[in-house]
C-alpha cells in the first residue's frame, strides 16, 4: 500500500472515530428529539451524492470531487456535503459529521451571511512528526564560516554557526547597517526598536538572532512575529526557512499561521510548538482562543516566550487598525495581577517609524493625533518588560533633519539607489500614460502598479490585459487568498510580469527583480508611498519609481514631495506615444468597466442564488425583477413567513435584500426579538 493510501485510510478511520465521538449539532439533536435522526442523515447524504449544487466558484459549475458547500452561518454546525467520493462516506454514519479538513487536497466555499464568500484551500500534508533538539551540521567548510563570522559577528557575540554557514551560502557576506546595529543588541538580550529604509533586511535582523535561539532550544514556541498581511507573514517565515541549514527540517521549527488557508493544518503544525510562528492578527487570536494554538497561548499566559516581533510596527500599533492586534495585546501580551511579569524581549521594526521622544513635539498641541509618530513608540511601551533596556536604532534618512525641521511628521526612509519621477497627466490620458511606461521598455525587469482602490487594480489590470501587455496580475484583499498566492507566484516568477495591486502588496513584499513601480494614485499618505516605492531598488539595487499625477492627485504629492524632501525629476513621456495609445486605452478602459460590473451583477444573482438553495428556498427571478423595490413591511413579514415555513419546505423569496436580511436575521439567532417585536411586546406591557 503506497502512503497515500495509508495515510487517507488512517483520516478514514480518524473520521469514523470522531463521527461516533463528536457531540451532536444543534440540528441533529433536534431532529433526534423528533425521532428520525437516522433518516434526517440519510436524506442529506443522498441529497448530496445525488444533487448537482453550484459550490460559488466560477470554474466549479458541475459538482466535482471533493468540494463541499457550507451552510450559512444561521444554519450552525450543519454543512451540507457537496459530491465528494464515495470512499469517504464508509464508515461515517452522519454526512453532518464529516470534518472538512478530512478532505485534504480538496476546497471548500463558506458561504457566510452578506456576500463575503471565503475559498479556504485544504492543503496535502503528510503527518508531521513531534519536534526534537537540533544537532545540525553546518553545510558549508569551517573557512567561509570563520570568514563569515569576522564581518557579521561582535566579539565574543556570535550567530551559531549553521547559520554562517546559511549566510555564507546565501553569499550575503557582510551584514545590512541595519542587522550590524540591531543583531549585537538582540543577542545582549535588549529590547529594539528599529526604523530603516525599504529592502535594507529588516527581515533578517530579527529573524537571525530567533532562528540562533530555536536552533538552541527545543522547548515550546520561542518567538511570535506578527505581520500585518498574509502575504507578508509567508514570505517572512521562507526568509527564516532560507537561512536555515538544509538539513534541518524546517517545518518543524518555523510555522506561518495566516487565515485564508486551511486551520486544520496550522493547528497541528501548532501542536508541535514549533519555534518560531509568523502569524497575521487575525488568525492569531481566532486559533489562540478557539484553543486550538494552545502552545502559543502557554508562550504567552507562562511568558516562557523568548521574542515578540512586531514587523511592519506602526501599521500593526496605528490605534484602531487591527482590532485582533489590540485583543491580542489585552488578553496575552500586557501584564496583569493573576499574571507573572513578561520576560521576553520586543523587537519593533517598520520602514517608517518615527523614534523620537515621547513628549508632544509642538507644546500647543495636547493631544497626539494618529500620525504622530511618538505616540507608536508609546504603544510599544505595554508590550515591554519595564526592566528591559531599549534600544532604539533609527537608520532613517530624516532623522538628523528631524530636530531642525519641527513640522516634519515621521521620519522616513528611501533608498539612495531609488529614482524618483513624477508625470503630470490629465486623468483620461492615465491609462494610455501608465501603458506608454511599460511598452516604453526603458526598464527591463518587474513592475508593480499601485492603485487607491480594489475597482481600480479591477479596471486597470483588466485594460493592461486588453492593451496586450504580458503577465499582468491584479492583486488585492477582495481575491480568495488561493488567487492571492497564484498572483504573487505568477508575478515572481515572469521576469517582465506586471502586478497591479492595492496597498496589500504596499508593505514589506519582497520580489527580486521589481525594477519599476508606478503609482497610478499618488499614494494617500507620505508613509505610504514610501512603502509603495520600496518595493524597487531593494538591498542596494536600483529602481524607478513613478507618479502619474492628476490634477486631483497634485496637492497630495506635493504635500509628499515636501514631507520627503527629495524633489521628483519631472518626467516627460513621448506625446506621440500616448496619443497613439489613447484612443486603444480608453476602449480599453471602457471594456473593462462594463465587464466589471456585469461580473458585479452575475455575483450579485449568484449570491442570491446561492444563499436561496443554501436556506433550502427558491429564488424566484421574475419576482425579483418585479420587486425591485420591497418596502420593510413587505420583507418583514416575508422573513417571520420564511421563518414559519422553513422547516415544511421551500419557498419563494423575492430578491437578494430579502435574502441578505434573512440572513443577517438568522446570523442573530432566533431567539434574538426583532426591534419590532420589542416595541410590540413593550406596547402590550
Ligand atoms: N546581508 C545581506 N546581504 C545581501 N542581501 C541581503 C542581506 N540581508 C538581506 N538581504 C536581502 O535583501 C532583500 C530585502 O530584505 P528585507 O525584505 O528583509 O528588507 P526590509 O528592510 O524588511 O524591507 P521592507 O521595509 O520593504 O519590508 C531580501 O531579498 C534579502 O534576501
Amino acid at each position: 500500500m503506497d502512503l497515500k493510501a495509508k495515510v487517507r485510510d488512517r483520516r478514514r478511520a480518524k473520521a469514523k472515530a470522531k463521527a461516533k465521538a463528536k457531540p451532536k449539532p444543534e440540528k441533529r439533536r433536534q431532529e433526534d428529539a423528533a425521532g428520525k435522526p437516522k433518516k434526517a442523515a440519510k436524506r442529506r447524504r443522498e441529497d448530496a451524492l445525488s444533487k448537482p449544487k453550484k459550490t460559488g466558484d466560477d470554474e466549479a459549475e458541475a459538482p466535482r470531487a471533493g468540494r463541499v458547500v457550507a451552510r450559512p452561518a444561521w444554519d450552525a454546525g450543519a454543512w451540507a456535503p457537496v459530491a465528494v467520493p464515495d470512499e469517504f462516506w464508509t464508515g461515517v454514519d452522519d454526512a453532518a459529521c464529516l470534518s472538512l479538513e478530512e478532505l485534504p487536497g480538496s476546497s471548500y466555499t463558506a458561504l457566510r451571511s452578506g456576500q463575503n464568500v471565503e475559498e479556504t484551500v485544504v492543503e496535502e500534508d503528510e503527518e508531521p512528526t513531534p519536534r526534537a533538539a537540533m544537532d545540525v551540521t553546518p553545510d558549508v567548510g569551517a573557512d567561509q564560516i570563520e570568514a563569515i563570522r569576522a564581518t557579521w559577528c561582535e566579539g565574543p557575540l556570535s550567530l551559531r554557526d549553521e547559520l554562517l554557514a546559511s549566510l555564507s551560502r546565501m553569499a550575503f557576506a557582510t551584514p545590512t547597517p541595519c542587522q550590524a546595529a540591531c543583531i549585537p543588541k538582540i543577542l545582549r538580550g535588549k529590547d529594539v526598536v528599529c526604523a530603516a529604509q525599504t529592502g535594507s533586511g529588516k527581515t533578517l535582523a530579527f529573524a537571525l538572532p530567533a532562528l540562533h535561539d530555536a536552533l538552541a532550544n527545543s522547548d515550546g514556541v520561542r518567538s511570535l512575529v506578527l505581520a500585518p498581511t498574509r502575504e507578508l507573514a509567508r514570505q517572512i517565515a521562507q526568509h527564516c526557512v532560507n537561512a536555515l541549514p538544509r538539513s534541518v527540517d524546517a517545518k518543524r521549527l518555523v510555522c506561518c499561521i495566516v487565515g485564508g488557508l486551511a486551520e486544520q493544518k496550522q493547528e497541528r503544525q501548532l501542536a508541535l510548538a514549533p519555534s518560531i510562528v509568523v502569524a497575521t492578527p487575525g488568525r492569531a487570536r481566532e486559533l489562540i482562543e478557539d484553543g486550538k494554538a494552545s502552545t502559543v497561548a502557554k508562550a504567552l499566559e507562562e511568558r516562557t516566550l523568548r521574542f515578540l516581533i512586531l514587523d511592519e510596527a506602526d501599521r500593526l500599533l496605528a490605534p484602531g487598525a487591527f482590532a485582533d492586534f489590540t485583543l491580542l495585546t489585552k488578553r496575552y501580551l500586557v501584564d496583569h495581577a493573576e499574571r507573572p511579569r513578561k520576560r521576553w524581549q520586543t523587537l519593533v521594526f517598520s520602514a517608517t517609524l518615527a523614534c523620537g521622544s515621547t513628549q508632544p513635539r509642538d507644546k500647543k498641541r495636547k493631544r497626539q493625533t494618529d500620525a504622530d509618530p511618538r505616540a507608536l513608540l508609546k504603544a510599544v511601551e505595554p508590550l515591554r518588560s519595564p526592566t528591559r533596556k531599549l534600544e532604539v536604532v533609527d537608520l532613517t534618512s530624516s532623522s538628523k533633519k528631524e530636530e531642525e525641521d519641527d513640522d516634519e511628521e515621521e521620519n522616513v526612509a528611501l533608498p539612495s539607489t531609488l529614482t524618483l519621477e513624477a508625470v503630470r497627466v490629465v486623468d483620461a490620458a492615465k491609462l494610455a500614460t501608465c501603458y506608454a511606461l511599460l511598452r516604453g521598455g526603458s526598464s527591463k525587469g518587474k513592475t508593480v502598479v499601485f492603485t487607491n482602490a480594489i475597482s481600480s487594480v479591477k479596471t486597470v489590470a483588466s485594460a493592461l490585459q486588453k492593451l496586450q501587455i504580458p503577465r499582468v496580475h491584479p492583486l488585492h484583499a477582495a481575491l480568495q487568498q488561493r488567487q492571492r498566492l497564484k498572483a504573487l507566484d505568477a508575478f515572481e516568477k515572469n521576469d517582465d510580469a506586471v502586478l497591479v495591486a492595492t496597498d496589500v502588496a504596499a508593505r514589506g513584499l519582497d520580489v527580486a527583480g521589481v525594477s519599476l513601480v508606478i503609482h497610478y494614485d499618488v499614494a494617500p499618505t507620505m508613509k505610504l508611498f514610501v512603502h509603495r516605492a520600496g518595493r524597487t531598488a531593494r538591498a542596494g539595487r536600483e529602481g524607478r519609481s513613478v507618479s502619474l499625477v492628476g490634477p486631483r492627485d497634485a496637492a497630495r504629492h506635493e504635500s509628499i514631495e515636501a514631507a520627503l524632501g527629495a524633489p521628483f525629476v519631472d518626467r516627460k513621456i513621448d506625446a506621440r506615444v500616448v496619443a497613439e495609445a489613447a484612443d486603444r486605452a480608453r476602449l480599453a478602459k471602457k471594456l473593462a468597466d462594463a465587464e466589471r460590473h456585469a461580473a458585479r451583477d452575475r455575483s450579485s444573482r449568484d449570491w442570491a442564488r446561492r444563499a436561496a438553495d443554501a436556506a433550502d428556498l427558491v429564488l424566484d427571478d421574475d419576482a425579483a425583477v418585479e420587486a425591485g423595490g420591497s418596502s420593510q413591511r413587505d420583507l418583514d413579514a416575508m422573513i417571520e413567513e420564511a421563518g414559519a415555513s422553513r422547516p415544511q419546505g421551500r419557498m419563494a423569496v423575492v430578491n437578494a435584500d430579502t435574502l441578505r436580511m434573512l440572513a443577517e436575521e438568522r446570523a442573530r439567532g432566533d431567539n434574538c426579538p426583532r426591534p419590532r417585536d420589542k416595541k410590540r411586546r413593550k406596547k402590550r406591557k
